[in-house]
């Protein structure tokens, strides 16, 4: 049988067009950068056909000169002065993949004001101070594209911005970093140790260079402040959005969920509901248990899934890889084409929509349910205190069951839905009271009917 490797099936590589180049710099050469600076060199042919003219890589800024690297680069792309590199006059397209804040805001700012479109998969810049970017891309009347900065190779952004331009979307939920996915699903699958899953998800490429905004749900926050404000029109930023990471979450958390037929995920949830004074927005990121026939329990290691629900198109999953250099490369090669087609044809994207411009509602009032860990004495009349805690506080309890006998008494109550400021409320009763040793664990549980 004949056997073809991908590259074998694929097309043979058209003519390229002729014309003048789009020129791109290339801000950055690490998992991601060096991902993109291959697939602009592999790709060169089929990139100059999609696009009408070739693709040329011009520049690459970078930190430290002559390190090897994951791709082989001619040694005189690289250069360290990346502020000079985007404000080349013969510079079309900046695609900014060095992370963080500063110096990505002052160079992509840069490069706008010098006439370059940008492309970038930078979230924590785009959640903290979008709103400057998009400014800068509409007084410069050009493009600003980042669907690497949300689940990596999955086409989120886009749909959202464009595809689902003409619907009311409702809520979006999802599973949007990697790298606590693969930690949380090999803690479930194979008892690994946190420590240990965490250095896999690092040597795999997922983890960002300080794993602190993975674990901590910075990331998470980043990409929900990004979904909730182009899925509600709305400036959104990280700062908006209620974060808990998994730093917390332990092995009995894992058992726990794994006894009521449920898995532990962190969760991204944005929604618009009815706020004190008409609709308004709510985001949040946190760790919550879901029942294993949800099919977000069913995404394994470092996949991302996005649920977005509308009024018209009704739910929608979008599912892949949401994480690691090749992934997150396609999403920028992506972006790429389409910036360089504008370019060619002196045209922009839409930019940012922010008109509706609804609150974003506090924490307290998010109503969900709750499964919450109580370490009690194993005395008479203890059930009966826990419940009217509970009660006193309007949160009606689902089941409750006791674990353990005498000093490992242990009482576990899932609650139906109630606000968070009542649950709040109910545990700071239960660690006033005389024979509760120790409110253990409160997780939120998410993806059930009551
Ligand atoms: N790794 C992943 O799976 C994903 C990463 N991203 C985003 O892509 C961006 C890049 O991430 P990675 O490639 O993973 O990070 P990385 O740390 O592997 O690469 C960043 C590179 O930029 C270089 N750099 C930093 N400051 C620089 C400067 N001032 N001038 C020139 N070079 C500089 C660093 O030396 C490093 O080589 C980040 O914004 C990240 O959040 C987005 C989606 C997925
Ligand atoms: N560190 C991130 C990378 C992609 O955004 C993750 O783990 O998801
Ligand atoms: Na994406």
């Amino acid at each position: 049988m004949n056997q073809h490797s991908p590259s074998s099936v694929l097309p043979a590589t058209p003519a390229t067009p002729q014309g003048r180049p789009v020129r791109v710099a290339l801000l950055g050469c690490g998992v991601v950068g060096s991902q993109v600076a291959r697939l602009l060199q592999e790709q060169a042919g089929d990139l100059a056909a999609r696009v009408g003219a070739p693709v040329e890589l011009v520049g690459i800024a970078v930190r430290r000169l002559g390190l090897a690297r994951d791709v082989d680069l001619p040694e005189e792309l690289f250069t360290l002065d990346a502020h000079a590199l985007v404000t080349r006059d013969d510079v079309d397209v900046v695609v900014e993949v060095i992370g963080g804040i500063e110096p990505a805001r002052s160079l992509i700012l840069a490069a706008l004001e010098h006439g370059a479109s940008v492309v970038s998969a930078n979230k924590a810049l785009l959640a903290e101070d979008g709103s400057t970017l998009f400014a800068a891309a509409e007084k410069a009347g050009r493009d600003l594209y980042y669907e690497a900065a949300v689940a990596g190779a999955i086409p989120i952004l886009r749909p959202l911005r464009e595809s689902l331009a003409g619907d009311q979307v409702t809520r979006v939920l999802g599973i949007v970093n990697g790298t606590t996915n693969f930690i949380l699903d090999r803690m479930d699958s194979s008892g690994a140790g946190f420590d240990e899953a965490l250095q896999e998800a690092q040597d795999l490429g997922y983890a960002e260079a300080d794993p602190t905004a993975d674990v901590e749900g910075f990331d998470a926050a980043a990409k929900a402040a990004i979904l909730a404000s182009l899925a509600f029109h709305t400036r959104v930023t990280a700062a908006d959005v209620h974060r808990e990471g998994i730093a917390e979450v332990t092995a009995s958390d894992v058992a726990s969920a794994a006894e009521m037929g449920c898995v532990v995920k962190l969760l991204a949830i944005c929604a618009v509901q009815e706020g004190p004074d008409g609709p308004a927005v709510s985001a949040r990121v946190h760790p919550a248990m879901i029942p294993r026939s949800h099919p977000l329990a069913s995404v394994r290691e470092a996949y991302n899934a996005v649920f977005v629900e509308s009024q018209a198109a009704g739910q929608l999953m979008f599912y892949g890889p949401g994480a690691g250099g090749s992934p997150t490369a396609s999403a920028v090669m992506g972006d790429l084409v389409t910036v360089a087609r504008n370019r060619l044809a002196d045209v922009r994207g839409a930019g940012e929509s922010s008109y509706a411009d609804l609150p974003v509602l506090d924490m307290g009032s998010t109503q969900t349910r709750y499964h919450v860990q109580i370490d009690v004495d194993d005395k008479a009349g203890v059930l009966a205190a826990v419940a009217l805690a509970f009660a006193e506080h309007g949160v009606s309890i689902q089941t409750v069951r006791q674990e353990g006998r005498g000093d490992d008494a242990q009482l576990v109550v899932v609650s139906h839905r109630a606000s968070d400021a009542d649950l709040a409320a109910t545990v700071d009763t239960l660690r006033g009271m005389a024979n509760v040793r120790d409110v253990s664990s409160v997780m939120r549980v998410e993806g059930e009917s009551e």
